[in-house]
């Protein structure tokens, strides 16, 4: 690009000017380059600076970007994935975004997936499945301790969960033969402490089946934004140790009547239930899996989960009447040095409002009774003094629970 002597355009013609008008051309000329060489240097140094600042900007950035990657992440769980980007809920505040993801980490995820979040919500990685999650609430027990034998004052219910349940797990093909469909799932309703997940244990004993065992409130409230996962991981679990009993206790956490809110709580609580009606819905051969739940609050729950193919055998399980508490406490003394004056008849009658579980402790406070009178024997008074205490430490309960209701 650079003139030679030769090739420029020179400001005068060459044969006409004179000496004098050329050098006034040149210095014109000369003129006018410095002008423009100065123009082109204020450029290039304003060029130089504007250099400067993006590379600043630069570091900047890669720092932060560096800064952003060392920052703690936080877990979120995959709710959707839309055209319009990732919908995520956050752990711990159960706040739901919609957030960016790049293409090639968008086929790593899917609903449910457990993924890190920066500062901006941004993905970062995927979660591999926390196993230690699911064992934190699910109870599996191979073969439960608890037998018929253990349960007093329900022979109904015990004669209902055993057709509903142990015969299409041990006779099949009793049900093929008659041609009709075993109940999908029983639900146990009734108060508090009345041997509704005594039934469930038992039944898996008769029959040898694995029981697992989850809590519905753990479900929506302990692991927030893993419900549906852990419903699914639930049943999973069942298929791997099949014969099973999967026991859902407090199914009306997952399983309440739709409120008018609309909290992302109740979103949660709503994809749990959906989840647990599809795995039920979708089981067509449920083969050697059965399904109980329980709850203290009938009133409460979402019809749905009633209809047909789902807990359609619903089993009352009610305080034990006289009868009943006269074997539950004859069952719970069996181990027991109970003294001659002992009427179970006598007790059951003055504990008119005790539940299996009340009974149950009625029995291991006269023991305390007895070794802190420094008898080996337990009398009637011993029986007596634990009613006492057990019904006013089941006050002091009901109080705390009005408090914080
Ligand atoms: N009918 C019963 N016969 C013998 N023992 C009973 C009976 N009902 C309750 N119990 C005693 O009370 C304990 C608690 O009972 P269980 O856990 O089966 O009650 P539940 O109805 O499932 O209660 P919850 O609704 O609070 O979960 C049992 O381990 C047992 O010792």
């Amino acid at each position: 690009m650079s003139d030679t002597v030769d090739d420029v355009d020179l400001p005068y013609d060459e044969d006409e000017a004179s000496q004098q008008e050329k050098i006034q051309a040149l210095e014109d000329r000369l003129e006018i380059l410095e002008s423009q060489n100065e123009e082109m240097r204020d450029k290039l140094l304003d060029a130089n600076a504007e250099n400067n600042k993006y590379q600043q900007k630069l570091e900047r950035l890669t720092h932060e970007n560096k800064k952003l990657k060392q920052s703690p992440l936080f877990v979120a769980t995959v709710q959707e994935l839309t055209d319009e980007g990732v919908i995520i809920k956050q752990h711990g505040n159960n706040q739901e975004a919609l957030t960016e993801v790049t293409e090639e980490m968008r086929e790593d995820i899917e609903p449910d997936a457990r993924v890190a979040v920066n500062n901006s919500l941004s993905i970062v990685k995927t979660l591999s499945n926390e196993t230690d999650v699911r064992a934190r609430v699910m109870e599996v027990t191979e073969s439960p301790e608890v037998s018929y034998e253990d349960i007093g004052g329900l022979e109904e219910q015990m004669q209902e969960v055993r057709e509903t349940v142990e015969m299409p797990l041990e006779k099949p093909e009793m049900f093929d033969d008659v041609g009709i469909e075993p109940p999908s799932g029983v639900l146990l309703y009734g108060p508090p402490g009345t041997g509704k997940t005594m039934l469930a244990k038992a039944v898996a004993n008769q029959t040898d089946a694995t029981f697992i065992k989850m809590a519905g409130s753990e479900l929506v409230h302990k692991f927030i934004g893993e419900g549906a996962k852990l419903v699914r991981d639930l049943f999973k679990v069942a298929r791997e140790h099949e014969p099973a009993v999967i026991f859902i206790d407090e199914i009306d956490a997952i399983a309440a009547k739709r409120t008018e809110s609309k909290t992302s709580g109740d979103a949660e609580v709503q994809r749990t239930m959906m989840q647990l009606l599809s795995e039920m819905d979708g089981f067509e051969d449920r083969g050697e899996i059965r399904i109980i739940a329980a709850t203290n609050r009938f009133d409460m729950l979402d019809r749905a989960i009633l209809r047909p193919g789902r807990f359609d055998r619903l089993i009352e399980v009610p305080k034990p009447n006289q009868e009943g508490r006269e074997i539950i406490f004859e069952i719970h003394t069996r181990g027991m040095n109970v003294a001659d004056d002992v009427d179970f008849s006598e007790l059951a009658a003055e504990a008119e409002e005790a539940s299996g579980a009340d009974v149950k402790a009625i029995c291991t406070e006269a023991g305390m009774f007895a070794i802190r009178d420094d008898r080996t024997e337990i009398r009637m008074e011993d029986f007596r003094g634990a009613w006492e205490k057990v019904q006013a430490e089941t006050d002091e309960t009901d109080e705390v629970s009005k408090t914080f209701a």
